[in-house]
């Protein structure tokens, strides 16, 4: 149970004894609170979700930055084939480790999976880990979830909802837990406009729903997920609030800390700018404007995009972490939520982001593109059903048409399909603007030394945001297409290609469509020979008025 009332804590690796203080803060010996990375030295710390594009960037983060760590618990299962070892050592030789591994080359020592699948009872963790992470763990960071946003409702509320669940209950048997920090999404409460740091009640009580749903057949699910989830866009919105309010009910028991990001977005300085490994959200996009695929997406221009890097939340969720911790004996019973967002501070919106993605993959452009990258974003439905009409079906279609005929598999629609698909299901988030209360994040910065805010930046006022989505697209090149730079050249000289095959088809089909008009008009034969002529006339006394001067 976490909530003791006294507590020395040995501050593993410095040596050096932390205690708690009259407040209930972890001091120093000299009486001051300690640092983030004293604080983390000598814990034990589970993880939950460190397979995942977050939670890679969150291990290498605090073994990068609190080295004096004790363990790294991970709760990971098989998958693929691969069983649980092979997966995170895997993950360890990623390149996202390089700056880790120059420094502790034997930083793997410190991470110790435990297998966990997170929808089965208990979290399938066998009794012996049960043990050994009650008795040791002091810190949970639970990243994992279904971030689709068309899985079924079942699914999505057993792994979002009732795992957390689940998990809360492990966290109450741990005799030294210090802290529980949950990721949620900005985007929970998605179906109000203004979103301040508190859990709203919940749109259904959880625990009704899960056991309703329980011996429902899918299918009954699947038809009355749109009236469940209601004015929430899709069931990940949805699971994820129930999953907050879930939280919150064990915050008299636990010292909760909730962190909503808004969209992650790659890196934006750590361990090194646009490291991003994935094609969710904004990425996928990206990628497929910057291939040439995606030529029209329905956006606002002026709404705000609330894009944050994923070390800017690693860092804030790492401090609450602290904060959560050194607090936990002055909290109220109620959770601490962070709003971890940037268009209060620091707004960009979706046109300039447009601009800038095509700008950077025109400097930097991708390999092997189908057209030339020229994206254009519109809130009109009309024009955007208009542009996906000609810009990519259209193409789509020669394209196949193509393939068919050099005798390959036609595969262009296929893949349009998949895109709208996806659009559509982003649509909702890059057409409207959302305000959201961000105090405790400036609060939580308020307390950190000028040397932790330092290490631990989560300041997005400092934000450039051309140079960082800049960075990002040269990210999804490098690290998520495996592309290498030194072939841009090769790239740029495709796109010429591209253009010209453009030009040399724009002319031909003009030629082609006029001729055919002016074999069936009249009228088009009339008005043809009378710009020939005048052009004729024109150059006839262009010719004379240049002889006479001379
Ligand atoms: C010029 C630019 C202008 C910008 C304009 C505005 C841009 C606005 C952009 C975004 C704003 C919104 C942001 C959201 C806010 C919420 C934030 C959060 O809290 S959570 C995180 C969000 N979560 C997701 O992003 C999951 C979304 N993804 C899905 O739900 C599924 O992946 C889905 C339905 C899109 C596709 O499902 P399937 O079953 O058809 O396909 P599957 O298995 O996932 O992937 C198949 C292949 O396609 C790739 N793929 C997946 N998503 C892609 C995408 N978006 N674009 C391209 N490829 C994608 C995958 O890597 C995979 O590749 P292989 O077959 O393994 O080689
Ligand atoms: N990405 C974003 O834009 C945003 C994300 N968030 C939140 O951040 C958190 C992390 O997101 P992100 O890293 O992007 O998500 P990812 O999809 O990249 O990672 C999800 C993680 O959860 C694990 N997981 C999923 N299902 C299970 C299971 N049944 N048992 C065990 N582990 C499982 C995955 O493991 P495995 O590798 O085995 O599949 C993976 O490690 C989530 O809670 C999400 O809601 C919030 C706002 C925005």
């Amino acid at each position: 149970m976490i909530r003791e009332r006294s507590c020395i804590v040995k501050a593993g690796g410095t040596g050096r004894a932390t205690q708690m203080g009259k407040t209930g803060e972890e001091t120093g010996a000299d009486g001051s609170m300690v640092s983030i990375a004293d604080y983390y030295a000598g814990k034990n710390v589970l993880i939950t979700g460190a397979t995942g594009f977050m939670g890679k960037v969150l291990v290498e983060k605090l073994l990068r930055s609190c080295p004096e760590v004790q363990t790294l618990y991970l709760l990971v299962r098989p998958k693929a084939g691969q069983s649980m070892h092979e997966r995170v050592s895997d993950m360890m030789k990623c390149k996202l480790f390089d700056r880790v591994r120059e420094d502790n080359p034997d930083f793997h020592q410190k991470i110790v999976p435990i297998s966990s699948e997170l929808t089965q009872p208990a979290l399938a963790i066998s009794p012996e880990d049960v043990e050994r992470l009650t008795s040791c763990v002091n810190i949970i960071f639970h990243c994992a979830a279904t971030i689709r946003f068309d899985e079924p409702l079942k699914h999505a509320l057993q792994l979002n909802v009732m795992a957390t669940q689940q998990l809360l209950n492990l966290a109450q048997q741990m005799h030294h837990l210090q802290a529980f920090i949950h990721i949620s999404t900005a985007y929970a409460n998605c179906n109000r406009r203004h979103i301040d740091e508190i859990i709203y009640p919940p749109p259904v009580e959880p625990k009704k729903l899960i056991d309703s749903l329980e011996w429902m057949e899918d299918s009954i699910v699947r038809d009355i997920t749109p009236r469940l989830i209601g004015d929430r866009p899709n069931t990940y919105t949805y699971t994820k609030a129930l999953a907050e309010c879930v939280v919150q009910r064990e915050s008299s028991k636990l010292s909760i800390g909730i962190i909503r990001p808004s969209i992650v977005g790659a890196s934006w300085q750590e361990p090194f700018p646009g490291w991003i490994d994935n094609f969710n959200g904004p990425s996928g996009v990206f990628i497929a404007a910057g291939k040439g695929i995606l030529r029209t997406m329905r956006a606002n221009n002026d709404a705000v995009a609330d894009l944050i890097p994923v070390d800017v939340v690693i860092n804030l969720t790492l401090a609450a972490g602290w904060y959560t911790a050194v607090h936990r004996l002055t909290f109220p019973p109620a959770a601490l939520v962070y709003n971890c967002t940037t268009g209060g501070i620091n707004p960009f919106h979706w046109g300039e982001i447009e601009h800038h993605v095509m700008s950077s993959f025109k400097r930097n452009p991708l390999e092997q593109a189908f057209r030339r990258p020229n994206a254009n974003i519109t809130s009109n439905y009309l024009m955007n059903q208009y542009w996906i009409l000609v810009s990519h079906k259209f193409p789509a279609l020669i394209y196949d048409l193509y393939l068919r005929l050099s005798g390959q598999k036609p595969q262009m629609m296929r893949i349009f399909n998949r895109l709208h698909k996806a659009i559509g299901l982003l649509e909702y988030f890059s057409s409207q603007d959302w305000e959201w209360n961000s105090e405790n994040m400036n609060m939580l910065m308020s307390h950190l030394s000028p040397e932790d805010r330092k290490t631990f930046n989560f300041d997005v006022r400092q934000l450039n945001w051309p140079e960082y989505i800049e960075n990002y697209c040269i990210g999804t090149k490098k690290y998520v297409l495996n592309e290498d730079m030194s072939d841009i050249p090769a790239a740029k000289q495709h796109l010429r290609k591209l253009r010209n095959i453009r030009y040399t088809f724009n002319t031909l089909l003009l030629v082609f469509i006029w001729r055919v008009f002016i074999a069936r008009s009249q009228m088009a034969r009339n008005i043809w020979y009378f710009v020939v002529s005048l052009c004729f006339k024109f150059l006839s006394y262009f010719r004379a008025s240049s002889t006479l001067t001379n």
